[in-house]
């Protein structure tokens, strides 16, 4: 007799990690009186990997959360693969700055098969996908430490694994090395790059770091200053990958998108009664 085998065939209405589109239309958030974003409309493709950049303040966490289904959208709409975003979703990871977001008392193992377990896979299933993601971030040796004896780079892989092992369709990412050392980060950015060409999903990914969006994005979308935030501007990243800093297009993007954020930037400073011109003077 032929034994069924359980095969990792994600149930319906969950991800298969094979990346869908996000469109946002129109979309104005408010909080209170204070209107945050506005009229913001992008179209990410399957498999995309967009990066969102800014000045300080003006609405990029905020909009990452509402493609999270983390905060509702006043006005407008945001689907994924054509499905409006009602609330949070397994399909949607999201990687936070902070790897606090991991469970201190589990092991490494645990916290990246925790979503799985709690969908009710079997162990065999869960040890698979442990060993599958924690093989793509490099960790299967830790998979018995706890996040408290990792370091920060470590950890925000554990949170990349667990996040990948749900098989989202899209993958959020506020800042997730913001935190890091400049050695690390430069690492993690490279593994980035990698995960996610081995992965296939979309990637929406914020920064403040004009090079690393340059190294990692397809195309960089530029947030105007808030408050009433809206997409300024999106620049095409066509470059081979891996991306060297000084080829010469990267130079050339690199000076545009200085000059076009620098703009944003100033108007937020003049908005709060700073003079960002007076030391020149
Ligand atoms: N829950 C909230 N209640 C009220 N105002 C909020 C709330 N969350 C964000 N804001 C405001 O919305 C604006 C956008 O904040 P947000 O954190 O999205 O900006 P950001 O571009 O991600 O900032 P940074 O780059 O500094 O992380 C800010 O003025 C912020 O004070």
């Amino acid at each position: 007799m032929t034994k069924a085998i359980e095969t990792d065939r994600p149930e319906a209405g969950l991800g298969d990690g094979r990346g869908a589109a996000l469109c946002a239309d129109g979309v104005g958030i408010r909080f209170g009186s204070f209107e945050a974003v506005r009229d913001i409309s992008l179209d990410i493709d399957a498999g995309e990997f967009l990066c969102l950049l800014g000045p300080s303040g003006c609405g990029k966490s905020t909009l990452l959360s509402a493609m999270a289904g983390f905060t509702t959208v006043d006005s407008g709409s945001l689907t994924v693969g054509g499905a409006p975003v009602t609330g949070p979703d397994p399909d949607l990871g999201m990687v936070f700055q902070s790897s606090e977001a991991l469970f201190d008392w589990m092991t490494v193992r645990q916290n990246v098969v925790f979503g799985p377990r709690m969908r009710g896979r079997s162990r065999a299933v869960q040890a698979q996908l442990a060993d599958e993601y924690l093989g793509l971030v490099g960790l299967r040796h830790c998979a018995d430490r706890f996040p408290g004896q990792l370091s920060g780079g470590m950890r925000q892989r554990v949170q990349i694994a667990r996040v990948l092992a749900n098989k989202p369709n899209v993958v959020l990412m506020d800042e997730p090395f913001g935190a890091l050392d400049a050695q690390t980060r430069q690492v993690m950015q490279e593994e980035t790059d990698r995960i996610w060409r081995a992965s296939g999903c979309t990637v929406v990914f914020v920064t403040h770091d004009i090079d690393e969006a340059i190294l990692l994005a397809d195309r960089i979308a530029v947030m105007t200053a808030g408050p009433a935030a809206s997409i300024k501007s999106v620049y095409p990243v066509d470059l081979p990958r891996p991306r060297e800093e000084s080829d010469p297009a990267a130079v050339e993007l690199r000076r545009a998108l200085r000059q076009d954020i620098g703009e944003e930037v100033r108007k937020a400073l003049r908005d709060q009664g700073l003079d960002p011109e007076g030391d020149a003077r």
